[in-house]
């Protein structure tokens, strides 16, 4: 299954005009506030009628403006999670779980209400009533509900924004799951890049109602492009990571395609299959293979691109194995080690300095 949006529609000051493929898993809307990704996800859910063009999921063309095709929101089988849970404050959990169900068309397939419940962790409140939940626990439940109307492919606008982060925290993990084991395409609109980078199979990064930077998260984010975007605090890029074997001393060594991470405890089997998010600002860089270091992680790999800022520092970009690594170092520092595409060069990583919510779980 896979959407495809090509629209324009003016707001006046703003002209939206994005075009985007969003395949199975997660694709994030993400970009600054007021950047048209709320725009873009009620054309999708038909809650607004773009001035333009044509949006298609794999089996049906829900909008195009040239064919006269504009399905109405409840004949487009999406699944909404707003921000707030809006569930039904008079039913219990299974009531408003059934409330979902009653708009799965008839014959179609799809998880029923037991395996719905398990990959939420939400069986055992059945028979609370949403006044009585977390918010984190709301919004596992308004997620069934939406998952059990049968939907070709769910909209989260904002889905975390509304809690703090230990339910944010609780939550990531049902995420992960629902994103690796429904095959659904989830449209999710965010301007958090913790939450994008931990989440996203496929980031659409919006600026000024058009598409800055789309592609694979791993690519997208090892742009040094996107620091611009993510803020040069923030700016990072994410690896694809296998779990090798947890340590004694409370680490856990990762296989990255360059080498191996040694980070602080991380709760998943050896053999599974993780993503690791690596600040820029945490990465030293240097010539030489270092020796005496209190830092536990060196990777080797080749310069690929130096992109200076306007301050003083640059963002380097690194070839480690197959992976992208950003450093952010001062011009200084790329002046006194000469730094240049094609030079040999080590990256230096402390193990506590990668916070435990930026290593995925699935
Ligand atoms: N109906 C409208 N008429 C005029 N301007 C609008 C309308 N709807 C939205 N806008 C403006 O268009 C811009 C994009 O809005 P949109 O809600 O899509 O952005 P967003 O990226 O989702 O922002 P946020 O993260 O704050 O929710 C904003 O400046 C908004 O004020």
């Amino acid at each position: 299954m896979s959407l495809s949006v090509d629209i324009s529609h003016n707001l006046g000051d703003l002209t939206v005009q994005v075009a985007f493929q969003a395949p199975s898993g997660i694709t994030a809307l993400f970009g600054k506030s007021g950047s048209g990704k709320t725009t873009v996800i009620n054309a999708v859910a038909g809650l607004l009628t773009p001035d333009a063009g044509r949006i298609a999921s794999q089996s049906e063309v829900l909008f195009d403006s040239k064919a006269g095709i504009d399905l109405p929101a409840h004949r487009r089988r999406l699944g909404y999670v707003f921000q707030e849970s809006r569930l039904f404050p008079h039913l219990s959990v299974l009531g408003n779980l059934n409330y979902g169900k009653r708009f799965a068309p008839k014959g179609s397939s799809g998880p029923g209400l037991e395996e719905v419940t398990a990959l939420l962790g939400i069986s055992s409140l059945l028979h609370r009533r949403p006044g009585t939940l977390s918010g984190g626990e709301k919004q596992r439940v308004a997620i069934g509900r939406a998952l059990l109307s049968r939907p070709q492919m769910l909209l989260m606008d904002e889905p975390l924004a509304a809690l703090d982060s230990a339910r944010k925290d609780e939550i990531l993990p049902f995420l992960e799951q629902l994103r690796d084991s429904t095959g659904l395409p989830i449209l999710y609109v965010s301007h958090s890049v913790a939450e994008v980078a931990r989440l996203a199979t496929t980031v659409v990064v919006l600026e000024q109602g058009k598409v800055a930077q789309a592609g694979p998260t791993e690519q997208v984010f090892s742009d040094p492009a996107m620091v611009r975007h993510l803020g040069l605090r923030q700016a990072g890029s994410v690896l694809p990571a296998v779990v090798k074997t947890h340590h004694s001393d409370g680490l856990t060594e990762l296989t990255v395609s360059g080498g191996r991470l040694l980070l602080p405890q991380i709760n998943l089997q050896p053999s599974a299959r993780t993503r690791v998010r690596i600040l820029a600002q945490d990465v030293i860089l240097s010539r030489d293979a270092p020796k005496g270091l209190s830092a536990l992680n060196i990777l080797s790999g080749t310069v690929t691109e130096i992109r200076a800022g306007g301050g003083p520092g640059v963002v380097v970009q690194i070839c480690c194995g197959s992976d992208l690594l950003l450093a952010r170092i001062t011009q200084r520092s790329a002046n006194a080690l000469q730094l240049a595409p094609g030079l040999r060069c080590h990256a230096i990583l402390k193990s506590v300095s990668v916070a435990r919510h930026d290593v995925g779980h699935t």
